[in-house]
C-alpha cells in the first residue's frame, strides 16, 4: 500500500532538513519503503482537513491504507517495526534501541528545543540575555554524559538503529549553536549519521522541494 507523509510546503529552514519530516524520509529510505509527499502550507495545517489528521495542525503525518498516524517518534517506531533495518532482531538489543528512541525524544531533544525558544522567541525579552547561558548549560549536562557513553564507537548500541537516526537527527538541531563542537565525538557521530546513504537520499528529497532551482 502506498505510503503518505505530509511536509512543509516551504520549510522554515529553507531545506536545512531541520523539520521533522527528514526523520520520517531517512526511516522510510532505511527500509527501502517508497513513499509520497503530500506538502502542506502553514495555514492549511491549521484548516479542519489536515487537523482531522493532526490535532496540533503540525506536520510530519503518515498514512498507509486506513492507518494514520502523527508524532515523528511514532511513525519511526511504526516504520522500523514492520521492516528490517532499523530495530535489531534480538529481544534485548531491541529494547535498548527502543531505549535510545525515547532518550533522544525525552531527555536530549527538551533542552534544545528550549534553545530555540530562548535565541528565536524570547531573544528580545528583557531576561533572554541572563537565561541564554543556562539554557546552554542545560543542554552541555545532557551531552557530557550522551558524549561518555558513546565514546569511540560508531553507534549507541552495537548497529546502527532507530536510536541513532533520532538522536543524529535531535543533535543535528544544534550544529548551528556551536555546542555540539564542544563534544567532538557527537559531532564525528551526527557527520556519520549524514554519511548513510539512506540519509543523503532524504535530505535531498526536502531539499528538492524547498530548493527546486538548485
Ligand atoms: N512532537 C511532534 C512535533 C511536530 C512539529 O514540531 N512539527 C513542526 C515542524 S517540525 C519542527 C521544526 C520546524 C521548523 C524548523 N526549522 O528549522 O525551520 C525545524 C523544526 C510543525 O508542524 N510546525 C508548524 C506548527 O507547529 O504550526 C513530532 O515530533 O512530530
Amino acid at each position: 500500500m502506498t505510503i503518505t507523509i505530509t511536509a512543509f510546503e516551504q520549510s522554515p529552514d529553507g531545506g536545512k532538513g531541520l523539520a521533522r519530516d527528514t526523520r520520517v524520509r531517512w526511516a522510510l529510505e532505511e527500509v527501502g519503503r517508497s513513499y509520497e509527499t503530500r506538502l502542506v502550507s502553514l495555514a492549511a495545517m491549521k484548516q479542519p482537513a489536515h487537523l482531522a489528521l493532526h490535532p496540533f495542525g503540525q506536520i510530519p503525518t503518515y498514512e498507509e491504507g486506513d492507518l494514520a498516524i502523527f508524532e515523528t517518534g511514532a511513525i519511526v517506531f511504526h516504520i522500523a517495526e514492520r521492516h528490517p533495518g532499523l530495530l535489531p532482531p534480538d529481544e534485548n538489543a531491541r529494547a535498548r534501541a527502543i531505549m535510545w528512541m525515547f532518550a533522544s525524544l525525552n531527555t536530549i531533544e527538551p533542552p534544545i528545543l528550549d534553545l530555540t525558544t530562548a535565541s528565536l522567541v524570547e531573544r528580545d525579552r528583557s531576561w533572554a540575555r541572563e537565561r541564554l547561558p543556562l539554557v546552554e548549560d542545560r543542554i552541555r549536562s545532557r551531552l557530557g554524559p550522551l558524549s561518555s557513553r558513546l565514546g569511540d564507537v560508531d553507534w549507541l548500541d552495537g548497529t546502527f538503529s532507530a536510536g541513532d537516526l533520532l538522536m543524529v537527527s535531535v543533535l543535528l538541531r544544534l550544529r548551528a549553536s556551536g555546542l555540539l563542537d564542544e563534544f567532538p565525538n557527537l559531532a564525528a557521530y551526527v557527520c556519520r549519521g549524514e554519511a548513510r546513504p539512506a540519509y543523503q537520499r532524504a535530505f535531498e528529497a526536502q531539499y528538492a522541494i524547498n530548493c527546486p532551482a538548485a
